[in-house]
């Protein structure tokens, strides 16, 4: 009797089990497209995700749902959706997806790449509230104003000679970036590193980005497997090279401590470590911090520049506006524009936030559900690597006429922005994992922009092409780095 009872028993617990999914109320998943075994939709991505991504938004909608591996993946592709995600579910969307480099190159002390976790608010409360603020920024004024002479220098210098654009915004970003980070200077003849140092920074900075940007194993499956990925021993030695890299930089900057007037960003995060060990040998959070500074704010404000000039060349007519602006605003002199100027230069303005909607550095930004929720009626599961493509964003020709014109017009008496408030437009991303340098990060490439158009006649190079054909590795560079002929303003 007592085991009729025993069967009976487990098996209207079977039967529950059997039609429980069909007593709980469907959630609508987004629409997808057709996956493959085991690796779902990863060989849909292509060697230029987020172009591959927008075609596939044009075919399935502006919320689509994917599987990288066996991860489960969102794709967002129009600004309304990315105001519901990254504004009315802000909280929900500010994961990261899991990053290999996150946890062996930077000890899980990345800012950028760490989960909303106790170490991420607390670096973002010392960014809000130490480094990025309206002061301190200004504390480095003499810095960029520095770093723009010697640009404007090397130009006069190098007059009527082709000038490689890439290399030369490089060093002016690297440089600037770099002397506010951690008082160093890389490029250049008045660099305080030897070459060979600068060259092994470089190299590291660049193996770092490379190994960031591409997809490995353990970042496609569940957390209980990752140490399957066999690229754990390659991440490693990248990690033992950062370490002594960063270390001599480490050593030297307690070195020269005395000799600083104005604190760079290295001084305080080390007054403010309370996750190192104290004695001053640790110190991850600096070491971490101070690469990604530099990694995230050199090549985003470097290519944005680029793109800009490229643009310029291929539209004489805008240049032509933007330098007759200077020189109504600043005059026919050989001084620097200074930042003071340019809230006066809005046709420039204009051009920067045109190049952001057409050429954004970082196209695709990507973050993780921290819990369920629902965008415009669709169940989002918890855990989705979740993109938003920023670039499918800046050309929808729902919310931009004729998308693909270089148009800075567009923006002239409009009051969109690229702070993150407009959905339209969102450069440096929105809500709570907005970029931290964003202020930074425009100050560079405005001022930067200024004194290049302001000093100089730009041309193009005879036969050499100037399409605006992408690169497809780390930030969205143009293909082949640009070429043109500057010469000095005769003033
Ligand atoms: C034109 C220049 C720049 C562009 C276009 C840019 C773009 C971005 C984007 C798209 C993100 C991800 C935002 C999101 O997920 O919503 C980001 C994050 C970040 N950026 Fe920038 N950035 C620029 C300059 C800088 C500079 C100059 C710095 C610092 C020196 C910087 C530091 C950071 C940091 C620390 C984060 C991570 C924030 C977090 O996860 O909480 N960026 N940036």
């Amino acid at each position: 009797m007592e085991f009729l009872v025993y069967v009976l028993l487990g098996s209207v617990f079977l039967f529950y089990l059997l039609v429980r999914p069909f007593l709980q109320p469907r959630k609508l998943l987004p629409p997808s497209p057709r996956g493959l075994p085991l690796i779902g939709h990863l060989h849909l991505l292509g060697r230029q995700p987020h172009i591959s991504l927008q075609e596939l938004s044009n075919k399935f909608g502006d919320i689509v749902c994917l599987r990288l591996g066996l991860v489960p993946a969102i794709l967002i592709s129009s600004s309304a959706a990315a105001r519901e995600a990254l504004k009315t579910h802000d909280q929900t969307f500010s994961g990261r997806p899991y990053f290999l480099l996150g946890d062996y190159v930077y000890s899980s002390k990345s800012m950028v790449l760490s989960p909303p976790n106790e170490h991420w608010r607390r670096m973002k409360k010392l960014f809000n509230a130490e480094l990025f603020t309206a002061n301190r920024l200004a504390s480095f004024l003499e810095v960029r104003r520095e770093e723009l002479a010697s640009m404007v220098s090397f130009l006069i210098d190098n007059q009527s000679r082709v000038v490689n654009v890439r290399e030369l915004v490089r060093s002016y970003t690297f440089n600037t970036i770099t002397r506010i980070v951690m008082s160093k200077r890389f490029f250049g003849e008045k660099n305080t590193v030897n070459e060979e140092e600068a060259m092994e920074f470089m190299e590291v900075m660049e193996e770092i980005i490379k190994f960031g940007f591409a997809f490995h194993i353990s970042e496609l499956v569940p957390a209980w497997v990752r140490w399957i990925d066999w690229k754990i021993p390659a991440v490693k030695r990248i990690a033992a090279r950062e370490n002594i890299v960063i270390q001599k930089i480490l050593d030297e900057h307690r070195k020269t401590k005395s000799s600083r007037g104005t604190k760079d960003f290295l001084d305080i995060l080390l007054e403010n470590d309370t996750e190192g060990d104290g004695g001053g040998n640790d110190l991850d959070n600096a070491r971490g911090t101070i690469m990604e500074l530099v990694g995230a704010g050199t090549y985003t404000t470097a290519c944005v520049i680029e793109w800009v000039i490229l643009e310029l060349l291929r539209n004489p007519d805008v240049l032509e506006k933007a330098q007759h602006e200077l020189e109504s605003i600043v005059g026919q002199t050989n001084r620097l524009v200074e930042e003071s100027d340019i809230e006066h230069l809005t046709y420039l303005q204009a051009i920067v936030k045109e190049t952001f909607r057409l050429h954004p550095p970082a196209p695709l930004l990507l973050r993780m559900s921290t819990q369920e929720c629902v965008i415009s009626n669709y169940h989002i599961p918890k855990g989705a690597n979740t993109f938003v493509n920023v670039y499918a964003i800046g050309r929808d020709p729902g919310l931009w006429e004729n998308p693909m014109e270089f148009s800075p017009e567009r923006f002239v008496g409009s009051s969109m922005d690229v702070r993150g408030q407009d959905f339209e437009l969102i450069p440096f991303g929105a809500g709570r994992r907005t970029c931290a340098g964003l202020t930074l990060g425009l100050k560079v490439v405005q001022i930067g922009l200024a004194n290049l158009l302001h000093g100089f006649d730009w041309s193009c190079v005879a036969g050499r092409d100037y399409d605006v054909a992408e690169s497809s590795v780390s930030v969205i560079w143009p293909k082949k780095p640009l070429e043109a002929m500057v010469t000095p303003k005769s003033r």
